[in-house]
């Protein structure tokens, strides 16, 4: 090994970090010297709060330069030599000559493309592999054959960088993978396509993490859009948001909101489960309909001949059927969302009970013309306007509604279904919020509208109240202005004051815009917010009513779709991707495929695709294993599962994978992790005899050694060890999801038959 090279690179990379301390601390000077500004002004106070804002970011992206600052090399033909990292820098001279370059820029690319038979241009790639701040290993790969110059660290196999990354023990959080990423996942990455991209892959070939460095490249690439109108990134639940949640900062991206489908109607928390037929019914793309036709149904008219009689202070105001008909009919024709629309409705009631008593009390009962002129009329028809008792007989027939309200309604009596679907989602009020009725309350709130006229008037009166406090903050300063430079005498004085620029109006709009709330933040507050990109994660699982609440929040369409059919667990999950897409944009979609498995060897990868093949599942194709490692899984028929299950989590963790119990000590990241994926009716009793595994129900920390999990919960994570318990109680994506969880070792407990797809697995004796 060449020592003069390594020490060659190591003087460059601490030269690096030595710049980046650097930057570092201007950064942090920057944002003390502004929070130390004594200025209280308006204009001080904002200009402020965005330098600190604006230097947070950049020493977010600082930050996570810390690790893996640099590495990669590229030495071109023509004699570039560029260094490849994980954000760019550039040097303090005047021409700020690039340092090291962002990976996601386009010179960066021949380090991901480039092969001997295309080397764009590339002598040599070099892969820098550091511990902290020092240079460990380097891996050259030589592209041009005709260049006979060596340097001692040509790599033996050029995929020696990434095998050493996929073997590596797993700490419980995915990582990023900007090292090693590969030809077909840089293709995904980088795609130029600004609309819907789907991309389909069996387990393992890097959906995931290529979403997300996709979410890094577009935020790259686009920054000024996206950073105003943010990412969202959905996943499956909550462990699987927190298993991804640290890719993206430490690419330095902070501006990006993760979450389930069950935290984006604001205001809501979904804690409570469906049945799957439930879940199933909800998500029908039919149930668009069918709360329109419930909410038709919430416009009541009295029963013809029994009128509503509304005590009134100038007699008994009489509403009927045709008044109510008549008033319906005009609101319903203005086509405008329900609580939009009952405005017209309480107009049209209000009108034809002013002329009822107006015919009442002004006539003439010698038959001439009313007595009441426009003013009496008008008067009258204030007094029904403000009547409490009116109101109350609009709100019988024409309920103002929230979506919450409304859905509570429905699903305590839901109609317009058939009497078995109605039974499986009937709820009584006060039960808690799930995932599937998300997307019913964000239809909910289209089909309602917002009457905003309250919260309009009153952010006027709150303009207004921000215009008379800027008009006082001006006079003071007009106040003081004399003050200070009175002995000058100086009214004709070429000093510009603050109300010489600046008038109230602006001064009040200017105090509203100081929102520092990051894009993502004030998005996850916004039911209505449109989102600059999103990516969905087990894109397959989505029913067809969550793919209109995403959809809402994606007017531009610009959406990366990440999943794989064979993996579909929920009932409700649309088929293809066909007819997901095609009633939002047509056949205006593009389509990639990954087809190599990172994950899970080939010996895991072998068993856990028999399960989908032997169900028949409809064009399923197993991706190739990129590695083996010589290690089977096994299986085991037991009689006392929990005790076997306890024995074989210690058994691997003496003989295995060095599985410690230590949880969350510094060596247990090093150390690996071991999932057991079981039943949930099987949860309490394993529980009670696994090593640190908290009681069911007490949530899930993919951080410990030891992880109990039902296969649902599974979906998108991975571990070194997994032991797949009674898989005969699973349906097929499930077991296909569990089996294909592991980096290293399978093993399999059952007390019963096995799955006849399992059963030629290798099965040793105690
Ligand atoms: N180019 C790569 N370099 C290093 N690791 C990679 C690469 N591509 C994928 N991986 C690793 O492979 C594993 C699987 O990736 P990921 O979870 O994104 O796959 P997936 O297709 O989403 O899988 P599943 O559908 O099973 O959830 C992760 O640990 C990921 O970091």
């Amino acid at each position: 090994m060449s020592t003069e090279e390594l020490r060659e690179e190591q003087q460059f990379v601490s030269g690096l970090y030595a710049r980046l301390d650097a930057l570092r601390e201007e950064a942090e000077s920057t944002v003390q010297a502004s929070l130390a500004q004594v200025g209280n002004g308006l204009q001080a106070r904002l200009e402020r709060d965005v330098m600190v804002a604006e230097q947070s970011g950049v020493l977010a992206a600082l930050d996570a330069g810390e690790n893996g600052l640099c590495f990669g090399r590229l030495e071109f033909r023509d004699g570039r030599d560029h260094r490849i990292g994980r954000i760019g820098i550039r040097a303090s001279d005047t021409e700020r000559t690039p340092l090291v370059i962002d990976w996601r820029a386009e010179v960066a690319r021949p380090f991901y493309l480039a092969t001997g038979h295309t080397p764009m241009g590339l002598r040599r790639r070099r892969h820098i592999t550091t511990e902290g701040r020092e240079v460990t290993a380097l891996h050259d790969e030589i592209l041009d054959l005709t260049d006979t110059t060596r340097t001692g660290h040509e790599a033996a196999d050029a995929d020696e960088v990434l095998l050493a990354a996929l073997d590596s023990a797993r700490t419980g959080r995915m990582h990023d993978i900007v090292q090693t990423i590969q030809a077909e996942q840089d293709r995904i990455i980088r795609a130029p396509h600004r609309g819907v991209l789907v991309v389909e892959g069996g387990p393992g070939t890097g959906k995931t993490v290529v979403a997300l460095h996709r979410a890094a490249f577009l935020l790259y690439a686009h920054r000024e859009l996206l950073a105003k109108r943010a990412v969202l990134v959905v996943g499956p639940n909550p462990a699987f948001l927190g298993y991804i949640g640290e890719v993206l900062p430490a690419l330095g991206e902070t501006g990006v909101l993760l979450a389930t489908l069950g935290e984006l109607f604001p205001g809501v928390t979904a804690t409570g489960t469906d049945s799957a037929a439930a879940a199933e019914v909800k998500g029908r793309a039919g149930m668009a309909d069918v709360l329109a036709r419930a909410l038709r149904d919430r416009q009541l008219l009295p029963e013809p001949g029994a009128p509503l009689i509304i005590e009134h202070d100038d007699g008994d105001l009489i509403l009927d059927w045709e008044i109510a008909y008549e008033a319906r009919a005009a609101a319903r024709e203005a086509d405008l969302p329900y609580n939009l629309a009952r405005p017209t409705f309480a107009f049209h009631v209000i009108d034809a009970l002013t002329r009822q008593l107006a015919e009442r009390i002004g006539h003439d009962p010698y038959g001439g013309p009313n007595f009441l002129g426009p003013d009496d009329i008008a008067q009258l028809g204030k007094g029904v306007a403000v009547s409490a008792e009116v109101h109350a007989a609009l709100e019988e027939l024409w309920p103002t509604l929230t979506p919450e309200r409304f859905v509570t309604d429905y699903l305590a009596e839901p109609a317009h279904l058939s009497a078995e679907d109605a039974a499986a989602i009937r709820r009584a009020p006060g039960a808690a919020w799930t995932p599937a009725d998300v997307p019913l309350l964000d239809e909910a709130a289209e089909l309602l509208g917002k009457d905003d006229s309250a919260a309009r008037a009153r952010a006027e009166a709150e303009r207004q109240r921000s215009v008379a406090y800027a008009q006082g903050v001006l006079d003071v300063s007009y106040a003081s202005r004399t003050y200070e430079f009175e002995d000058k005498d100086d009214e004709d004085a070429e000093v510009l004051l603050a109300h010489d620029i600046i008038d109230a109006e602006r001064m009040a709009e200017r105090q509203e815009e100081a929102d520092h709330r990051s894009a993502a933040e004030r998005a996850a507050a916004d039911r209505t917010w449109a989102f600059g990109h999103i990516i969905v994660d087990e894109a397959q699982e989505l029913s067809a009513m969550a793919w209109r609440l995403l959809m809402r929040r994606s007017p531009t369409r610009s959406m990366t779709l990440v999943g794989d059919p064979a993996q579909t667990a929920e009932s409700g999950g649309v088929g293809s991707w066909q007819d997901i897409l095609t009633p939002y944009v047509q056949d205006r979609w593009e389509y990639a495929r990954l087809g190599v498995n990172y994950r899970t060897p080939a010996e895991i990868m072998d068993v856990a695709a028999e399960v989908p093949r032997a169900a028949g599942v409809p064009g399923f194709e197993p991706p190739s294993s990129v590695r083996s490692t010589g290690v089977r899984p096994w299986a085991r028929r037991v009689d006392d599962l929990a005790a076997a299950v306890a024995e074989a989590v210690s058994a691997d963790a003496v003989f295995g994978g060095g599985v410690s119990a230590d949880a969350g000590s510094e060596e247990s990241a090093a150390v690996g992790r071991l999932a057991v994926i079981a039943p949930r009716e099987l949860h309490a009793v394993l529980a009670g005899k696994l090593p640190d595994v908290p009681p069911p129900g007490a949530g899930v920390d993919l951080t410990r050694p030891v992880v109990l999990l039902d296969p649902r919960e599974a979906k998108g994570l991975e571990f070194d060890t997994v032991l797949v318990v009674e898989p005969a109680l699973y349906g097929t994506s499930d077991l296909y999801v569990s089996l294909t969880r592991a980096t290293q070792r399978l093993g399999i407990l059952h007390t019963g038959p096995l799955p006849s797809a399992l059963t030629p697995l290798h099965q040793p004796t105690r």
